[in-house]
């Protein structure tokens, strides 16, 4: 099966275009799972698998973010490991890694969370050039979200400024990205803020088919109603992401998973007009 093939599948079969980020914040977990164990490996692994657990249902996709992971130290790879093997064998796991580096660091890269991890996708910071993708362009079953245009305010230091004869460095991206489509089996898909709708569509019309990672709902205020309008025309499927507004609902409640898996049907609820479209 091809990544857009199972793509799709998670989509249509839970009906949602949610993925859940796993952003697994030691300050921030529940007080229950705080008492409960007394190292931070078991605190982390338990914490994000119950929270698998009880979004699954609501969700086509889960994004763990490595540097929560990193932050344990030497062990953090490992409750990496154990947590993405917590993940039904259905749904897109995504390393959010943002890594991009000279083609022979990228191989071990590659190898690392493609043939090692054996995750459905990665984040890629393309800032070192299109070498940073070409490691990891020979699998049909992985796709690549490349940074295209970023969440946060400092998407204006570089991605929103004008680029070549481009409105922007994120217009850019997005046309090489689809030229490089037809060269690559890997699927070559984007990172698009929803906090950035206003220049969303100028930027998805130049790779009007290539997968989405769109993070910036939720905490950071994303407007789905806008976001929706972005993806008018755009035909690839997206993956729309919440962390921390799906993972600390609740949380320093007992039944804190019961509060996590109603943010996530709410949140799946209210992206049903842009999911219809795609299942
Ligand atoms: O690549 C990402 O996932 C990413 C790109 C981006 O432009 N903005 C962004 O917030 N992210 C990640 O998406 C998640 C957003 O988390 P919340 O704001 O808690 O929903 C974090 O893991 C960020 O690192």
């Amino acid at each position: 099966m091809t990544f857009t093939e199972k793509l799709r599948a998670s989509v249509q079969e839970t009906g949602s275009t949610l993925c859940v980020g796993l952003d697994p914040n030691l300050d921030l977990l529940p007080q229950p799972v705080k008492q409960q164990f007394e190292s931070r490996e078991e605190q982390v692994s338990y914490f994000c698998k119950l929270v698998i657990d009880y979004t699954a249902e609501h969700a086509a996709a889960f994004k763990p973010n490595l540097a929560f992971f990193e932050a344990l130290g030497k062990d953090g790879l490992s409750v990496f490991e154990e947590v993405i093997s917590h993940i039904p064998e259905n749904k897109i796991i995504i390393a959010d890694a943002k890594r991009g580096d000279i083609s022979s660091t990228a191989d071990h890269y590659k190898k690392a969370y493609f043939d090692e991890f054996n995750v459905d996708a990665i984040t890629i910071n393309p800032l070192m050039g299109f070498e940073t993708l070409e490691a990891f362009s020979k699998d049909e079953t992985k796709g690549l979200y490349v940074l295209a245009l970023t969440s946060n305010s400092g998407a204006s230091d570089f991605l929103k400024q004008p680029y070549k004869n481009f409105e922007s460095m994120s217009e850019y991206i997005a046309d090489q990205l689809s030229k490089k489509s037809r060269f690559s089996d890997t699927h070559l898909g984007m990172v698009i803020g929803a906090t950035q709708a206003e220049e969303a569509s100028s930027v998805l019309k130049y790779h009007p088919e290539g997968a989405l990672l769109i993070p910036g709902i939720g905490a950071q205020g994303g407007s789905i109603s806008e976001l929706e309008k972005a993806l008018t025309h755009h035909t690839g499927i997206p993956l729309i992401n919440s962390s921390r507004g799906i993972i600390y609902a609740g949380k320093d409640e007992g039944d804190w998973p019961e509060y996590v898996a109603e943010q996530a049907k709410s949140m799946k609820q209210k992206l049903s007009s842009i999911t219809k479209k795609y299942v």
